[in-house]
């Protein structure tokens, strides 16, 4: 079966050149959409994907601030930190990078971000906005995967679509918006005991688990459309999904590549959000 490629380096520089045009009406009439991306500590892979943030702001026109923080801080420097970017004229978007430092408690500073700044879509007035249908900032990366089916012309309604992974940045809000579309939903997690039962019978399987390749062609159905939300490195240090992509393909009808697929696009719904936020100072 010759399967597509889901292209979301593409499709999203697609879309970037959309909002391109966006930031340049905006620029005439004075606002500048600003984003500030908060990083606590060392983690290597935080520092690749703050970068691809930074990059994408800066091809985009959009002012960038991003402030690196020792490991050490406390929670209080935190969420002044937060609190002083709330109210700063120059900044719509917050975003702190997750995982947070043991010591600080997640949960505490996402709820400090002002929800007219929460870009990341992660505040709970954001999520219970999205659960109910509302208008919100939808977070990055389940919002990406909507639009990669969308570009790629997969139609959600009537499908039965699964979901492995059930986080609140990822697998939670993934299943939500699959739900809005009219897709039957199905989420697995690490106490479903058949998972291959389920995920064979999915005509769109998404991947959100954090273990890489372990998706093989047995999970599959024939024809179905499986997108991998997984940033894994493999036994050689490689960058690779949660599906064994060499494995699976030839058993789907579309796919999405590791990297070039859902990452390329978490970024580019962070730009869209982050222009969102800043035409609510036209109204
Ligand atoms: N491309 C992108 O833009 C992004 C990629 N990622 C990547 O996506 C992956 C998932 O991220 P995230 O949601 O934050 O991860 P979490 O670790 O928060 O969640 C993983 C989920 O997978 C479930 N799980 C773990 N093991 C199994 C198993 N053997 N069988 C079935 N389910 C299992 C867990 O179940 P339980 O709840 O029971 O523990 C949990 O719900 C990671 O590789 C991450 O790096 C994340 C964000 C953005
Ligand atoms: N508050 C918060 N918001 C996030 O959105 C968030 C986070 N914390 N913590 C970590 C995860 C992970 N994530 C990615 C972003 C970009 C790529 C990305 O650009 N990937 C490229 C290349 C990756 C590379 O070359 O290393 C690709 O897949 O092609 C991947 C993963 C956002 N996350
Ligand atoms: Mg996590």
């Amino acid at each position: 079966m010759s399967s597509q490629l889901i292209n979301g380096k593409e499709i999203g520089q697609q879309i970037r050149v959309s909002i391109k045009e966006e930031v340049q009406q905006l620029a005439t009439k004075g606002i500048t959409p600003g984003l500030a991306v908060i990083l606590v500590g060392e983690d290597p892979a935080s520092h690749t994907y703050v970068a691809n943030k930074e990059k994408a702001c800066q091809q985009l026109g959009i002012y960038s601030e991003l402030i690196k923080l020792p490991e050490q801080t406390t929670e209080e420097q935190l969420l002044q930190q937060i609190e002083q970017l709330n109210s700063s004229a120059k900044i719509d978007g917050i975003l702190v990078q997750l995982p947070l430092p043991k010591h600080i408690n997640e949960q505490k500073v996402i709820e400090t971000i002002s929800p007219l700044k929460d870009v990341d879509g992660f505040h709970p007035v954001s999520v219970g906005k999205m659960l109910l249908g509302q208008e919100t900032f939808l977070p990055c990366t389940p919002h990406g995967v909507m639009k990669l089916l969308e570009f790629s012309n997969v139609d959600v309604a009537g499908k039965h679509a699964v979901v492995i992974g059930r986080s609140h940045i990822v697998g939670v809000p993934m299943g939500q918006l699959l739900l809005q579309k009219d897709a039957t939903v199905t989420y697995c997690h690490s106490k479903t005991p058949d998972l291959e039962a389920i995920t064979k019978q999915a005509d769109i399987l998404v991947v959100a688990v954090g273990r890489a390749k372990m998706i093989k062609s047995h999970h599959i159905k024939e024809g179905a459309v499986v997108i991998d939300v997984g940033m894994n490195r493999d036994e050689f240090g490689k960058l690779c999904g949660d599906v064994d992509f060499a494995d699976v393909v030839d058993h789907t009808a579309a796919i999405t590549p590791v990297p070039g697929g859902v990452g390329p696009m978490t970024i580019t719904m962070l730009m869209v959000n982050t222009i969102q936020s800043a035409k609510m100072k036209l109204v």
